[in-house]
């Protein structure tokens, strides 16, 4: 069974709901990465999400565009991201860990290479941005003989029906976008947002991940009532950057006053 649906199963008995944090590989250095991903477990991170930097980062905001930059200019490559899993594996067999990015850098790198080495470096899921999922059959081959989970997208623009076919596409979980925009939006409408959760239901038996504007405890709290799990990324980020010249340590610290207070309050 997959590490994913593994952590999901476990929670459904634990009666929890999955708290997911996201950040950037390599923000700021591919030296900090490793040390920011236990301090996120440590604070009871369920799944993580790892970015994977790119120049044109369409959805994201600026907070996460800039996460991108410093990266970047870090010098973070595919390669490096994948040693930066490498490396956390070794002392954390558990967690699963899906990467977030957009089509073009692993293009580059060769789907079929990027997503053996993703494999060996101890990936979990994939989720990538701009992959139609109606384009999607070599690269998805590639990933589902290495028993990468397809994450996709689905917003509140999305059809039933498209949702149904992206569903049936779909393992590891779905990713419901609570808000039009880019990552790091305004607050989300708890209402809506259980509203089209609800209807998901009817199309997919896979856990439903919320994600976009959940800054704080208790919108956290409020989303997981309905949803399998929540995905937090941009006000983890900006913590990062507002604390970027401190040590590696110090920014673990940032991110657990953030995530810790999410954990409470959703398991109160
Ligand atoms: O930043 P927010 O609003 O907390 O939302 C999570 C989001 O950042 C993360 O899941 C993510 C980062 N980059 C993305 C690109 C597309 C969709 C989702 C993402």
């Amino acid at each position: 069974m997959s590490r994913i649906k593994q952590c999901f199963e476990n929670l459904e008995k634990a009666g929890k709901k999955a708290l997911i944090p996201y950040i950037t590989a390599g923000d700021p250095s591919p030296d900090h990465t490793v040390t920011l991903m236990n301090s996120l477990v440590e604070a009871g991170a369920d799944i993580i999400e790892i970015g994977m930097p790119f120049s044109d980062p369409m959805a994201d905001g600026p907070v996460i565009q800039l996460a991108c930059e410093r990266s970047l200019e870090a010098g973070t490559s595919i390669r490096k991201v994948l040693e930066i899993i490498r490396v956390f594996r070794q002392n954390n067999e558990q967690t699963p860990i899906v990467l977030m990015g957009y089509l073009n850098p692993i293009e580059f790198f060769g789907y079929q290479a990027f997503s053996d080495a993703a494999k060996e470096a101890g990936v979990d899921g994939i989720l990538l941005v701009d992959l139609a999922p109606e384009e999607a059959t070599d690269v998805v081959e590639y990933f589902q003989e290495n028993a990468i989970d397809l994450i996709y997208l689905l917003s509140p623009t999305t059809t039933a029906e498209r949702a149904k076919k992206i569903c049936d596409l779909a393992s590891g979980y779905v990713y419901y976008v609570s808000v039009k925009g880019v990552t790091g939006s305004a607050e989300l409408d708890v209402n809506s947002v259980k509203q089209h959760v609800d209807s998901l239901r009817a199309i997919t038996k896979l856990p439903i991940g919320v994600g976009f504007g959940i800054r704080d405890a208790a919108t956290a709290a409020a989303v997981s009532q309905c949803a399998d799990g929540v995905i937090v990324g941009s006000v983890l980020v900006n913590a990062i950057a507002a604390n970027k010249n401190e040590t590696k340590e110090y920014i673990a610290g940032a991110l657990r006053d953030i995530l810790l207070p999410m954990r409470n309050e959703m398991d109160a």
